[in-house]
């Protein structure tokens, strides 16, 4: 069945509003499906498979056109690039579209938008594409290292040589092979609330897929269903979306009842609510955030969770708060980062990616922590944390902290699964990397007043 709504134009939008107006993707499809709710659930999965595909290999398929193509994708008018990207995408990944049905809809589109006159390039490259692909070559491995990585995994080649630097070359391609990896959504079910046998037969009811998460026995992977706001244990706040590494910063926190907890970067508050679950309702978790709208989103989910013991207001992290002043048990700066570890999950992140980006963000972190810690009571924990594999903004930010403030690391072993122990967990922090761990990738670290 088919809605007469047209799916190539919808990814159309989409994919310029990521790629020109700078819009994230999670955000750019969630609100063109949410205009559309009656669209079959073929249909949405249609759109948003093309539209985060064509993105996660955005320089695979730049490689392809180009090869092709006599004017260079750099040079093309958006929309036409736009179309010739979602179209080699299915070309090459999606067998269940006939390569002809594709060309087809790809030059009806460029007419629809406008483009007449470029129906016959539309036509001609994609028609040399679906005939000629399989015969292509690629960068070779041993010529270029870098520059075959970038290519077979559409990564910025900045990013694979200093991953390679970092982490060498094994690790490196495990890490980019996971990022275009399809995964289901991860969530926590409230155990403090319901049992998690309750939770998973209430999703199972709804012919949800359930299994098991790695390391929590509280978090869950789940896949088959259309929205995820219309599933009654999302509803009902029995289950909140969140990946299992920022599940085990609260672990590592271990807050107890009736503690005071400021999160200073908290939105949309998966840690904030987490924290306070821990304390089963007593204690408070001050779940702050920069802006109104950020504030919201934790609002909602407090609010749909039912979560009495997390309030959130407006502050900004980098201005100091003399009210706070050793005033809380834990603090949780979950800094803004460059969000590397979560390039599955968002791959325009990936594109956007500057040094120069990155060295404000380094500024940033160091700024919220210089505050962050006058708020910590004496002998009360630090947890900083980020979901970046950067090392400048993880390990270089960690001992620039203990450089400049009177705190230690304090081992997290007593906290992590076995399967995470290290000689850095037994010193206060770790760092998840993507395909090696089986989670985002992730770094956090305890340290505690002295
Ligand atoms: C990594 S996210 C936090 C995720 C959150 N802790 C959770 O678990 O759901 C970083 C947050 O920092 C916030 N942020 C950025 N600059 C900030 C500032 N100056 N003060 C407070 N929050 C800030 C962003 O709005 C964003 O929500």
């Amino acid at each position: 069945m088919t809605s007469g709504i047209n799916t190539r134009e919808m990814i159309l939008e989409i994919l310029l509003q990521i790629n020109e107006e700078g819009e994230h993707s999670h955000i750019a499809i969630r609100n063109a499906l949410s205009k559309y709710q009656f669209l079959p659930k073929q249909e949405r999965a249609f759109i948003t498979r093309v539209c985060e595909g064509t993105l996660e290999y955005r320089i695979l398929i730049d490689y392809i056109i180009d090869s092709f193509s006599k004017i260079t994708v750099d040079k093309m008018k958006p929309p036409i690039r736009e179309i010739l990207r979602s179209a080699v995408y299915q070309l090459k990944f999606m067998d269940r579209v006939p390569d002809s049905a594709v060309c087809n809809e790809a030059v009806k589109l460029a007419q629809r938008k406008g483009f007449y006159n470029l129906k016959p390039f539309v036509n001609g490259v994609l028609r040399t594409i679906a005939r000629q692909m399989d015969e292509l070559e690629y960068p070779s491995r041993k010529v270029n290292l870098v520059r075959y990585l970038s290519v077979r995994y559409s990564m910025p080649e900045p990013l694979v040589l200093r991953w390679l630097n970092d982490y060498g070359e094994e690790v490196t391609e495990k890490m980019l092979a996971d990022f275009l990896e399809e995964k289901p959504i991860t969530v926590r079910c409230r155990t403090y609330l319901n049992s998690v046998e309750e939770t998973c037969e209430s999703l199972r009811n709804q012919g949800v897929k359930v299994e098991p998460a790695p390391y929590l026995p509280y978090a869950f992977r789940i896949s088959d269903y259309n929205h995820i706001l219309a599933l009654d244990a999302f509803i009902e706040g029995k289950i909140v979306a969140q990946d299992v590494s920022s599940m085990l910063v609260s672990e590592i926190a271990n807050p107890q009842k009736g503690d005071y907890i400021i999160d200073m970067c908290a939105a949309p508050g998966g840690k904030s609510i987490h924290l306070g679950d821990k304390m089963e309702g007593f204690g408070t978790v001050d779940a702050r955030d920069v802006s109104r709208y950020k504030v919201e989103l934790i609002q909602e989910n407090i609010h749909r969770t039912d979560s009495i013991n997390v309030q959130a207001h407006v502050q900004d992290a980098t201005v100091f708060d003399v009210e706070s002043e050793c005033k809380a048990d834990i603090v949780l700066a979950d800094v803004p980062c460059s969000g590397y570890g979560v390039i599955g999950k968002k791959p325009e992140i990936k594109y956007r990616s500057t040094a120069q980006k990155e060295e404000e963000l380094v500024i940033l972190q160091r700024n919220i922590l210089d505050k962050a810690a006058e708020y910590v009571k004496p002998r009360g924990v630090l947890i900083f944390s980020t979901c970046t594999i950067a090392k400048e903004e993880n390990e270089e930010n960690m001992m620039w902290f203990m450089n400049n403030h009177p705190f230690k690391l304090e081992s997290i072993d007593e906290f992590v699964p076995d399967e995470l122990k290290s000689e850095t967990t037994s010193l206060g922090y770790l760092q998840l990397l993507p395909g090696v761990h089986g989670t985002d990738g992730f770094f956090m670290a305890k340290f505690r007043r002295k």
